[in-house]
């Protein structure tokens, strides 16, 4: 962005945190610290703080700024280990309100990116959007052969708005982190940084139509989760084409109950789904509001789930597996202690951390949660709560960990608000054991040998090779090692004889120095004995042999 629109985006910005109020979060900054006073000639700014409380604010002046700053707003508001509780529950009552753009216009990017007219593709596009949200919107359509589908067009210049928003957004989190007192805990330079990920991610749908793809094979042969098709041919990175899908909102709880749905199983099938895609395949929807969650009520008794927006996924690697198995064992033996090991053993939080304390602070945050009945525990909670505490002792908290933590509250609230008694522990249980065992036992060996075994079918043969090489290469790092050592050894040698001649050098000048000095007191001072030009002569003579020894040789 040329640098004139930056600065006028600025401007509005300030303007926008002006006229709610939030003049505090400009002067919270050291650079305009001393300029606190001028808040005095803000009076409107007063009466703002006066009306409403500081997270409403904060509130409507993202939702003022558009759809880029309240998307920002709703990713930071499942940050709880971050904000204030206040400023979190409130920026998640976000909503991306988002006018629809033109119809014609829908049209005329698909067509820039077919390059050729649409009805080459389909025999009806709707220009009315069924949906329109910040980055994208969706029409209905038709294929030729007469299926249903969605089209899911990219915003007009969303990548412009996007840069250009990032752009202000760095510049206010560099500010922040260097010279407001909170800066370094929140860290507001990696949380940016974050968030450009995800939106780059969500600005190139051929990767949202792979995640689909994923996501449908891995539950190819569940009747839990249907994922709708994605119509490759017709998929671009700014047009996504997918099978149109049919059902009940999750949120509509009063039509699924009038449809005789089963609420508990659905409930729990819910939960088993998450459990599976986390713990089963490390691959997890990790956008799970309800406008993404749709029910088949085909068959009231066995409802199964729908999901669209892949958008957003999760994804675990076996550090993160290991990790969140040997914590949760820890957390569920009370051993908090072990906990606090665990993160120092692995890097998660830096070394010179005191165990003693971490493990204390731990305690404090966790008992209390384990005082309730299981059945009422939350898991997404306790992830919660160990991040927070980690934050606390510069833990490097890793980006899918915080989904997973914030799709398992979702998934949590979710649940329990289609059947309050919903017990997670007896759903996920099974599986949270299944998969310890798996991760921690002589299964996980298995399974690491089978997954390892075609590479190594791969590589044996070449061993002898391979080994002979790295068998010389070890001789040659021995040789350079040797010679390496012998030219440290002459070095600290050659640096023991530079002291010591310095040593002699300083003692031979003294000694010079002292014998000018006698030479030029003879005479005038009762401690010369009467005989300067001798004591000057024996001090310059042992100078000039000191001298002598430390004159270098070679
Ligand atoms: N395959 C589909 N069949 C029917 N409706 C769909 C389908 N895909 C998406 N929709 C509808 O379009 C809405 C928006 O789609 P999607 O969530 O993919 O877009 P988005 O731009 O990522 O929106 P948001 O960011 O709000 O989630 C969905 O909430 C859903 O109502």
């Amino acid at each position: 962005m040329t640098r004139p629109r930056l600065w006028l985006r600025l401007m509005q910005i300030n303007l926008v945190l002006l006229r709610h109020g939030l003049d505090e979060i400009l002067f919270a900054t050291r650079w305009f610290r001393p300029f606190r006073f001028l808040r005095i000639f803000m009076p409107w700014a007063w009466f703002r703080r006066q009306q409403r409380p500081r997270a409403e604010r904060i509130r409507l002046a993202l939702e003022d700024l558009g759809p880029i700053f309240v998307k920002f707003g709703q990713i930071l508001s499942t940050r709880r280990d971050l904000l204030p509780a206040d400023i979190a529950a409130e920026l998640a009552r976000l909503q991306d309100q988002v006018p629809p753009f033109p119809g014609e216009q829908a049209r005329a990017i698909v067509e820039a990116e077919y390059q050729q007219p649409v009805d080459g593709w389909f025999a009806h596009l709707d220009e009315q959007a069924l949906a329109s949200a910040s980055i994208a919107q969706v029409h209905a359509a038709r294929l030729h052969d007469g299926r249903d589908v969605i089209v899911k067009v990219l915003r007009p210049n969303i990548e412009q708005a996007i840069g250009r928003d990032l752009q202000v957004m760095y510049l206010f989190a560099r500010l922040a982190q260097r010279y407001w007192r909170e800066g370094y805990r929140l860290r507001p330079v990696e949380v940016v940084r974050e968030f450009d990920n995800t939106l780059n991610d969500e600005l190139d749908l051929m990767r949202e139509a792979a995640n689909a793809s994923q996501l449908k094979r891995n539950f190819a042969d569940s009747n839990l989760l249907y994922v709708p098709e994605v119509y490759w041919p017709g998929t671009r990175q700014r047009v996504m084409v997918m099978e149109r899908i049919h059902g009940l909102q999750i949120s509509d709880i009063q039509g699924l109950k009038d449809a005789g749905v089963d609420m508990k199983a659905l409930a729990e099938r819910g939960t088993e789904i998450f459990f599976t895609q986390v713990f089963r395949d490390s691959f997890f929807h990790a956008d799970m509001h309800p406008g993404n969650i749709f029910v088949d009520v085909s068959n009231p008794a066995d409802p199964r789930y729908v999901a669209v927006d892949f958008g957003i996924m999760g994804s675990l690697s076996p550090v993160d597996h290991r990790y969140l198995a040997d914590n949760f064992i820890a957390f569920f033996n009370r051993d908090y202690r072990r906990v606090a090991e665990l993160h120092v053993e692995s890097g998660w939080v830096p070394p010179e951390t005191r165990v003693d304390e971490f493990e204390a602070a731990m305690r404090t945050v966790c008992e209390p949660i384990f005082e309730r009945p299981l059945g009422e525990i939350s898991l997404g909670a306790l992830l919660m709560r160990l991040f927070q505490t980690g934050r606390r002792f510069n833990m490097e908290i890793q980006p899918q960990l915080v989904l997973l933590q914030k799709t398992l509250l979702a998934i949590e609230g979710l649940g329990r608000q289609l059947y309050p008694e919903l017990d997670l522990w007896s759903t996920g249980k099974p599986y949270l054991e299944h998969w310890m065992k798996d991760r921690l036992g002589a299964r996980a060996l298995a399974e690491n040998l089978r997954r390892e075994l075609p590479h190594m079918a791969e590589t044996l043969p070449t061993l002898p090779r391979r080994l002979d090489g790295a068998l010389s290469e070890l001789e040659q790092a021995n040789t350079e090692r040797r010679e390496q050592q012998k030219a440290l050894a002459s070095l600290r040698a050659e640096l023991q004889r530079n002291g010591r001649r310095g040593f002699a050098t300083g003692v031979g000048a003294t000694l010079v120095l002292s014998a000018f000095v006698v030479a030029a007191l003879d005479g005038r001072s009762p401690a010369m004995l009467g005989d300067a030009p001798a004591v000057s002569w024996v001090l310059g003579g042992l100078g000039a042999l000191m001298w002598y020894i430390a004159w270098p040789r070679d």
